[in-house]
């Protein structure tokens, strides 16, 4: 069994949250049945391979999915990123997903996979790293309804929440949720409504559970064996 502490408990002082105790302490408990040992699927050529990659704001998602890219020669679709470009079209969707953004939640599910369909459909490849992607179980669901497939391989980046918080706080790439209010809002969001999806895919055997606390490279290298497969 595995209870989860919430490392920076002075981030929640104010937060009306009943997840957090009096010590600021995650009650959240689950249990540990995801290991880095999950059965890797050999892919076939030609049939779609997804892979789902979690983890909370700040873990490394993006900077794993660049090297994986380059690696495995996958097709990168970033959730997030599709977000911020439709916001940035002027499209109808635009201005009630900014404002999901800077508040920390999560766009419906419809407008998400939507979006996510449709990058998938203009690409020749059939190896996709969905990033950021299902961030809840709805998300899920609406996934596994629209697309009509599972994740052959779910990657999760775990990492504590005061580096990512530091992370975040450095990128400086001008993100407009990248501020402290919000990565507490974003970091409260994820453990809500990111642990159930994460506890689904363990209990399937599609997790990989990787320490995201290193440098860049020494991250890949615990990422690298997972896809070997691909490379036969
Ligand atoms: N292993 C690492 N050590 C230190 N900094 C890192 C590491 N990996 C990524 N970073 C930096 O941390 C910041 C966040 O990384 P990244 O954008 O990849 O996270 P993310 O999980 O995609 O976050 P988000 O969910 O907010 O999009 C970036 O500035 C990145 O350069
Ligand atoms: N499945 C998703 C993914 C992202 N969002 C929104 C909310 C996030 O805070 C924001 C940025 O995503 P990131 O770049 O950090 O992956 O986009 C969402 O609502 N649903
Ligand atoms: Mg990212």
């Amino acid at each position: 069994m595995w209870r989860r502490v919430a490392s920076v408990s002075h981030l929640f002082s104010h937060s009306k949250s009943t997840k957090f105790n009096q010590q600021g302490a995650s009650t959240f408990k689950i249990w540990e049945t995801f290991t880095s040992e999950s059965e890797i699927p050999t892919p076939s050529k030609g049939s779609l391979f997804v892979t789902f990659v979690l983890g909370g704001p700040g873990s490394g998602k993006g900077t794993q999915c660049a090297k994986i890219v380059e690696a495995f020669g996958f097709t990168h679709v970033s959730a997030g990123d599709l977000l911020r470009r439709e916001i940035a079209s002027g499209s109808a969707y635009g201005s009630v997903i900014l404002s999901t953004i800077r508040e920390g939640k999560i766009v419906p599910s419809q407008v998400t996979v939507e979006l996510i369909q449709k990058e998938m459909e203009s690409s020749d490849n059939y190896k996709f790293l969905i990033d950021g992607f299902p961030r809840s179980e709805e998300n899920r669901k609406a996934f596994e309804k629209t697309i009509g497939a599972e994740p052959d391989v779910v990657l999760f980046f775990d990492c504590p929440e005061q580096e990512m918080v530091k992370r975040v706080l450095n990128r400086n790439q001008g993100r407009v949720d990248d501020n402290i209010d919000t990565i507490k809002k974003r970091l409260e969001i994820f453990d809500e409504l990111n642990w159930p999806v994460i506890n689904y895919y363990s209990q399937r055997g599609k997790l990989h559970k990787i320490n995201a606390v290193g440098t860049v490279d020494e991250i890949f290298e615990k990422v690298r064996p997972i896809f070997a497969p691909l490379s036969k």
